[in-house]
């Protein structure tokens, strides 16, 4: 018997098996919790005959379909791709996945996991440099710094350690990885090898393209990967320049002026003493000079992809308070490389005028404007689709859509190659509910309930529509919005911490109950989102979560959001009595 599958989220409790089979995979980025990040759960009635199947299906890696190699070919061994492999041995399908480059693809080796291990070094020296913070907790530590090669090398092992995690989940499961550049030939059909050699073509029932992306840099823009760089090369941390200019305050740009603004310039860092060098590359006892930052925005505002609230509430403790200067609703239309003793060059047009409104010299550029997606040479002419902007169109079930709009029977593209969300958790939960379909499942993964963390210090996090996104659909379907919001500052646990500047907001549906969205900012808001995602996954409306007392339980008192439940409570009391009927996901 498999394990069973439905649209719910996952209490903690409830998914013995996959759990099992997801810690080998070691996949915690962003401090979420694979099943409820995917709007997932595993049923647990069968644990112990699910336990058995497993370990018989991953031995035996499934009997494949009449007439083909696999059931289950991959292209890309991404953690979208991992996801899918995982779970498709899990139920019983033989399965290959065709590698390019290395195993864990842009998260574990360019992303999620390495600029994790840099801002887990960013949060501490914030904590040592803040003698005020420190001084009222009664604490003091003389000076704070650290040793720029011990910082990269904790990001640059734990990416080693979680890829060499995820490529022995696969082959202990009986997964195939193929090695080699994979395209597609024709219909199940793909092939795969090393550029220069000879192909290998093999035949496969169903085929998942999860070729991800890579960094988009706008024309005009010349990279060197020195002093003008992306994120692949920022994340070595072969140096930490005095003044740095990020282009685009999204998700990398907030993440990277946390790290450069904590760790501060490496020529200033002058070592008095170590006294405690960590694994992270951190010593105590150093003298250090912070570095300065200047954001590069085309928008008028900075962090436009979050909801505008939260947006300001960062501005005020990320960016004002810190040596962050920043130009907002201009594009970097030309950046030179710093050369011969000159420092790097950026022009700056007026977003709408186009005209040139400065010139900035600075130490290094940063360049973090998107994404782009790795779509090219994968034979997509072979089957008549068409990629738009680079991205593969596919419908709610990740099914490719071709040229001519109709579904291309077999064939599915997940995470940041098709665009829908680009998250390492929302591309294993499409690949996770992809395998279902083919395995004879319907399964229509509701993205409005996977939550997004910036790990800046301190946190923000979402799920679900923004305050203008619900009003937008409020307006269009005929509703009205209402908003609750609490402040840490009125949290005795976050105050306990000195942590009071934060905010809980939620966007809901008055006449329903129903959750539209929520938003955190403060103290660890990575982790307080799931108890919003695993709401609005299940449907549950505000009168049920205090009626089942789900927000009291386990949280009162443990985190800093107390009052966000007793926000709860009060919103929970305007409107009408509990719905018994769930919501559709
Ligand atoms: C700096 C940074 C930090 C991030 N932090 C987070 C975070 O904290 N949390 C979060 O959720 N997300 C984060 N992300 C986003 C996350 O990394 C991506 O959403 C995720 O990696 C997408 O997974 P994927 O499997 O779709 O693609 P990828 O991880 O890009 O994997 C694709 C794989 O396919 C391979 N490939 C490509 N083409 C072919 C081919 N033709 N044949 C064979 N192999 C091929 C590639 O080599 C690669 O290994 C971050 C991204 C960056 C850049
Ligand atoms: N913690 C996380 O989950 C995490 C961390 C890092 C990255 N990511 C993922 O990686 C993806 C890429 O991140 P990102 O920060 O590069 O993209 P982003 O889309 O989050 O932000 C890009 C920013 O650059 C601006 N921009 C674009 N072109 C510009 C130009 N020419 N000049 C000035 N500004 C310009 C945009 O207005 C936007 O604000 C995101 O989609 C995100 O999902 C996630």
């Amino acid at each position: 018997m498999q394990a069973s599958l439905s649209l719910s989220a996952a209490s903690s409790s409830s998914s013995t098996t996959t759990s099992s089979i997801l810690k080998s995979s070691n996949l915690r980025f962003c401090g979420l919790r694979r099943e409820a990040l995917f709007g997932l759960k595993f049923n647990n009635n069968n644990n112990k005959k699910n336990a058995t199947v497993f370990v018989v299906s991953a031995a035996s890696n499934g009997s494949t379909a009449k007439g083909f190699d696999y059931d289950l070919v991959i292209i890309g061994a991404g953690v979208g791709g991992h996801g899918a492999a995982l779970h498709a041995v899990e139920k019983g399908l033989k399965t290959g996945i065709i590698e390019g480059d290395v195993v864990g693809g842009t998260c574990v080796n360019r992303g999620c996991v390495p600029s994790k291990a840099l801002l887990a070094v960013s949060g501490r020296m914030r904590e040592f440099q803040n003698e005020h913070h420190l001084k009222s907790l009664g604490l003091q530590v003389s000076a704070a710094g650290y040793d720029r090669q011990g910082v990269a090398d904790h990001a640059n092992n734990l990416a080693s350690k979680i890829r060499s995690n995820l490529t022995n989940s696969m082959k202990a499961l009986g997964v195939d990885i193929l090695t080699g550049f994979g395209a597609v030939v024709g219909p199940q059909k793909v092939k795969y090898g090393k550029v220069g050699s000879s192909d290998n073509v093999i035949t496969a029932k169903n085929i998942i393209i999860a070729t991800g992306s890579v960094p988009f840099v706008p024309k005009g823009i010349e990279v060197d990967g020195k002093t003008v760089i992306t994120s692949d090369h920022a994340l070595k941390l072969e140096f930490v320049p005095d003044w740095i200019a990020i282009v685009g305050s999204g998700y990398i740009g907030l993440e990277f002026s946390d790290v450069y603004t904590a760790l501060g310039s490496e020529v200033n860092n002058v070592i008095i003493a170590t006294t405690v060098p960590l694994h992270t590359g951190l010593c105590i006892g150093q003298y250090q000079q912070l570095s300065l930052v200047t954001f590069i925005e085309a928008l008028d505002q900075l962090m436009p992809g979050f909801d505008p609230e939260i947006g300001k509430l960062a501005q005020r403790i990320l960016i004002n308070p810190r040596k962050i200067d920043y130009h907002t609703g201009v594009f970097a239309s030309k950046i030179m490389p710093a050369k011969d003793g000159k420092p790097v060059s950026i022009e700056l047009i007026d977003a709408k005028t186009k005209e040139l409104k400065d010139v900035l010299e600075v130490d290094a550029a940063l360049i973090a404007t998107g994404r782009a997606p790795f779509t090219k040479g994968l034979g997509l002419e072979n089957i008549n689709v068409e990629t738009q902007r680079g991205f593969i169109p596919v419908d709610e079930r990740m099914q490719v859509i071709d040229k001519d709009g109709k579904l291309v029977p077999h064939l599915y593209c997940i995470g940041d190659a098709n665009g829908k969300m680009m998250l390492a958790h929302a591309a294993s939960a499409q690949g996770i509910s992809v395998v279902e379909q083919v395995s004879g499942k319907d399964h229509v993964l509701n993205h409005l309930s996977i939550p997004a963390a910036c790990f800046t210090h301190p946190e923000i996090s979402m799920v679900g529509l923004t305050e203008p996104q619900a009003r937008e659909k409020a307006e269009k379907e005929g509703f009205e919005v209402s908003i609750a919001k609490t402040s840490f500052k009125a949290n005795t646990k976050a105050l306990a911490e000195n942590e009071g500047e934060g905010l809980a907001k939620l966007i809901y549906r008055p006449d329903t109950g129903e959750i539209l969205g929520v938003h955190i900012f403060g103290l660890h808001a990575a982790d307080l989102i799931h108890e919003a995602s695993n709401a609005i996954a299940l449907g549950t409306r505000i009168q049920v979560i205090l009626a089942s007392q789900q927000f009291f339980s386990t949280r009162l008192m443990l985190v800093p959001n107390t009052s966000f439940c007793s926000q709860w409570k009060r919103v929970s009391e305007t409107i009408p009595s509990p719905v018994s009927e769930p919501i559709a996901v």
